[in-house]
C-alpha cells in the first residue's frame, strides 16, 4: 500500500511544512517515479514508499542548515544531484534560497528541467555540467555547498573548495562511515565546525550531518629584511 508523506511522518521533522509544500513534495516524488520507470533516471529501487523516504531523508537536513546559514537569501550548489536530492526538495520547502544544481547526465538534468518548470521552481537553476567545469566558472560563488551520495567526503571537499566564498559552508550528508572518512581530511583545510545527528522518521539507519568550513589561510608574514 502507498503511504503519502503525511504517514511516513514526515511532520515529525518539525519543519512547519504547509499544505502547498507537501502537495509540491508528492509531486515531485510522483514525477520522479513516473521518470524513473521510463528512463532509468536513478539508483533508487523499489515502490513509492521506498522513493518517499528518500525525499525524507533529503529534508532532514534543514533544521541543521537552517541553524548554521546565516545570509537571509544564500546561495546553495547541491553537487551531483541526480534527480534532485536534495536540491528540489529543499528549494521547495525554503523558497527564499537560491539552489544550483549541478548534474552532469543529460537525461537527469533533462528531468531536473521539467520538474523546475512543473512546479514553478524560480529559486532553482539547473546545470548540465561537471563540478569541475563548474568551479572554474564560477569561483568563490556560494554561501554553501550540499551532496547526497556524490563521492566520498575527501573529493566533495576538494571539489567544493573553489566554489565556496571565503566564509562558505560545506554540508555532508553522512552515514556511519562519516568518521572513517574524516580521517582522510586534512585538519589544516577544513573545520568541522557540527556532526549533527540527524532522526528520520520511518528509517532506522544512522544519518549525520557534517559541517564544515575552510581553513583561511592568512597571507604569509612579510618580514623585514
Ligand atoms: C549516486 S548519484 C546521487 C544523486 C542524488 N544526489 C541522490 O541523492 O539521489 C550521484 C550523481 O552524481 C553525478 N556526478 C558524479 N560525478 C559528477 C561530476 N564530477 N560532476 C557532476 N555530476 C557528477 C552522477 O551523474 C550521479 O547522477
Amino acid at each position: 500500500m502507498t503511504q503519502g508523506l503525511l504517514a511516513l511522518g514526515i511532520q515529525e521533522l518539525g519543519l512547519d511544512l504547509s499544505a502547498d509544500n507537501i502537495a509540491d513534495l508528492e509531486t515531485f516524488m510522483r514525477e520522479m517515479s513516473r521518470w524513473n520507470r521510463v528512463h532509468n533516471l536513478t539508483a533508487i529501487e523499489g515502490e513509492d514508499d521506498s522513493i518517499r523516504l528518500h525525499l525524507i531523508d533529503s529534508i532532514a537536513v534543514l533544521p541543521v542548515m537552517r541553524k548554521y546559514l546565516k545570509a537571509s537569501s544564500p546561495a546553495i550548489a547541491d553537487l551531483g544531484s541526480g534527480g534532485g536530492l536534495p536540491a528540489i526538495p529543499i528549494a521547495l520547502v525554503e523558497s527564499g534560497w537560491n539552489l544550483t544544481l549541478i548534474e552532469a547526465i543529460r537525461k537527469k538534468t533533462a528531468f531536473l528541467q521539467h520538474i523546475r518548470g512543473k512546479l514553478g521552481l524560480g529559486n532553482t537553476e539547473i546545470l548540465s555540467e561537471r563540478v569541475e567545469a563548474v568551479a572554474i566558472q564560477r569561483p568563490a560563488q556560494f554561501d554553501a555547498v550540499i551532496s547526497r551520495a556524490f563521492t566520498n567526503l575527501a573529493r566533495f571537499l576538494e571539489l567544493s573548495m573553489p566554489l565556496l566564498k571565503p566564509d562558505g559552508l560545506v554540508f555532508a550528508m553522512k552515514a556511519k562511515r562519516a568518521d572513517e572518512e574524516m580521517q582522510a581530511v586534512n585538519p589544516r583545510d577544513w573545520h568541522l565546525i557540527a556532526d549533527e545527528p540527524l532522526h528520520i522518521p520511518n528509517l532506522s539507519v544512522e544519518r549525520r550531518l557534517l559541517v564544515l568550513s575552510p581553513v583561511r589561510k592568512s597571507p604569509p608574514l612579510m618580514l623585514d629584511q
